[in-house]
């Protein structure tokens, strides 16, 4: 098996060189499929596996725009449309410095195997540029998404391409992006989501990601007899994935200890209460802080350039950014008592530390299972657009809440081996297995 791995590993890398994002989240999915391709030869004969990793398309263009000095800034925008066996591509766009080719390769491809975990008709792609939001006024921001929208609206609409958030992308991003496209196409369409509740947004979309990450620890933790109320998690990030699952923690009650930003970590040792997360969502929200204030705040510690993975934790829900995890903190993180670790974020745990979660048999959950709560969400904001109609925000939770716990059921199916289940094989296979059914009927496109 290991042959068959390496062989194909051989021939992405040869095609997709100085990409390791790309690969590493390629590898992953090669590996948990080669024993069930050889079990299955209709997908292999077919190639489905080799088609899956070539993206379908890949737009790239020059984005100038000028900022409030008057200067001219050029910035490089991105959109891989990996996939659409299974419905119009979908994805979000992820503005920061950090974006590249390999970046949103990596994103694009695991939201393939995401959305078809979600049920909801959805292809996968994914977005962005290496502009980055951080300090930037209004105005700059409105300026580059105009910009950045005047040459993305050709190559995307409601039953095409639907993009939506991510790191970098909020509320205000995905206002100033729909704006343009209205203006340029001269029609009001589902053509994004994420969108503000007067003007198609749907209920729950900000809270979903992290209220679904939540949700699906709790369906693993029920496989242990185990439940959320009392244990102490370690949470990353402090952005919109981050919030909302604190938020959903203390309402079941959990206690979290730790929030964190690219300087650093806060260490709140009581946990952080309701009143806490309150100027947490107002500091990076509203004032666009940074974490470390919150120390203050809340008199609590904070660890200036570090990761929470050192903080003795019950259960670790890593939501800022991938490869956030390594092996050292893996270790780290099961010598401390961690039982299970529920990924907000896209492939924040290194192959190096999911080894050592498995090793230690704890629950692991890979963020293409336990954050499809965000793009699920998004499938329910086109379905109710498509209707013309809102959901309340107890129906749309309730549909957010069976979305997971099917997923979660699936993983079980596809990854159960014996008293353990290993949701990354169950996670990748049951994605799988609904993309290559369609591409299958489809022909060789
Ligand atoms: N938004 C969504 O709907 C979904 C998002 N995700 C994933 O969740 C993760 C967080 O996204 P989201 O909350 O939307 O983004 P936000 O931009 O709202 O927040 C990102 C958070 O992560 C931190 N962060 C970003 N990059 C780094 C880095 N290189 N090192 C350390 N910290 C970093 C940011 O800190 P700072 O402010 O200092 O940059 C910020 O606290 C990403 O992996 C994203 O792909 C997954 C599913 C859905
Ligand atoms: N950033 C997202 C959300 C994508 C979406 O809502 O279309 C993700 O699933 O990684």
């Amino acid at each position: 098996m290991k042959a068959k791995v390496e062989e194909m590993m051989a021939s992405v890398i040869i095609r997709n060189p100085g990409e390791p994002e790309f690969h590493q989240a390629v590898r992953e999915v090669v590996e948990s499929l080669t024993p069930f391709l050889e079990k299955n030869p209709k997908y292999k004969e077919a190639k489905i596996i080799e088609r899956m990793v070539e993206p379908e398309r890949v737009i790239m263009f020059r984005v100038p725009w000028v900022d409030d000095k008057g200067e001219i800034q050029i910035n490089r925008g991105y959109r891989i449309q990996m996939n659409s066996a299974i419905g119009p591509y979908k994805g979000g766009i992820r503005l920061h410095p950090s974006v590249n080719l390999s970046i949103l390769k990596f994103l694009a491809f695991e939201q393939v195997l995401k959305n078809s975990l979600t049920t909801l008709p959805m292809g996968g792609a994914k977005g962005g540029s290496d502009f980055d939001p951080k300090g930037k006024s209004d105005n700059e921001v409105m300026r580059f998404c105009q910009t950045f929208m005047s040459e993305l609206f050709r190559h995307i609409g409601p039953d095409l391409d639907v993009p939506a958030g991510d790191i970098g992308t909020g509320g205000r991003e995905i206002g100033f992006m729909f704006g343009q496209y209205k203006k340029l196409k001269n029609e009001f369409t589902g053509v994004l989501t994420g969108k503000g509740l007067s003007w198609g947004g749907s209920l729950i979309r900000p809270e979903a990601t992290g209220y679904g990450c939540v949700y699906f620890v709790q369906e693993m933790l029920k496989t242990r007899g185990e439940s959320l109320k009392g244990k102490v998690c370690a949470v990353s990030g402090s952005g919109n994935v981050a919030q909302y699952t604190v938020e959903k923690l203390i309402q079941l009650g959990a206690k979290v200890v730790t929030l964190s930003d690219s300087d650093g970590f806060i260490y709140d040792e009581g946990g952080i209460d309701q009143k806490e997360l309150k100027c947490v969502l107002d500091l990076k929200n509203v004032r666009r802080g940074r974490i470390k204030e919150c120390a203050k705040e809340f008199k609590c510690k904070y660890f200036e350039k570090q990761r929470p993975w050192q903080v003795k934790c019950d259960i670790a829900f890593p939501s800022a950014t991938q490869n956030e995890i390594s092996g050292d903190d893996a270790k780290a993180l099961v010598k401390n008592g961690c039982i299970a670790v529920g990924e907000g974020a896209n492939m924040p745990t290194t192959p190096e530390g999911i080894g050592v979660f498995q090793k230690a048999k704890i629950l692991y959950a890979p963020g293409k299972a336990s954050n499809a709560g965000g793009v699920a969400t998004s499938g329910l904001e086109m379905s109710q657009n498509s209707m013309r109609l809102s959901w309340t925000r107890e129906e749309v939770d309730k549909r957010l809440h069976d979305i997971m716990i099917a997923i979660h059921d699936n993983c079980v199916k596809y990854g159960k081996e014996g008293s353990y289940i290993d949701y990354v094989k169950g996670a990748n296979i049951a994605g799988f297995v609904k993309v290559a059914d369609a591409m299958l009927a489809h022909g060789v496109v």
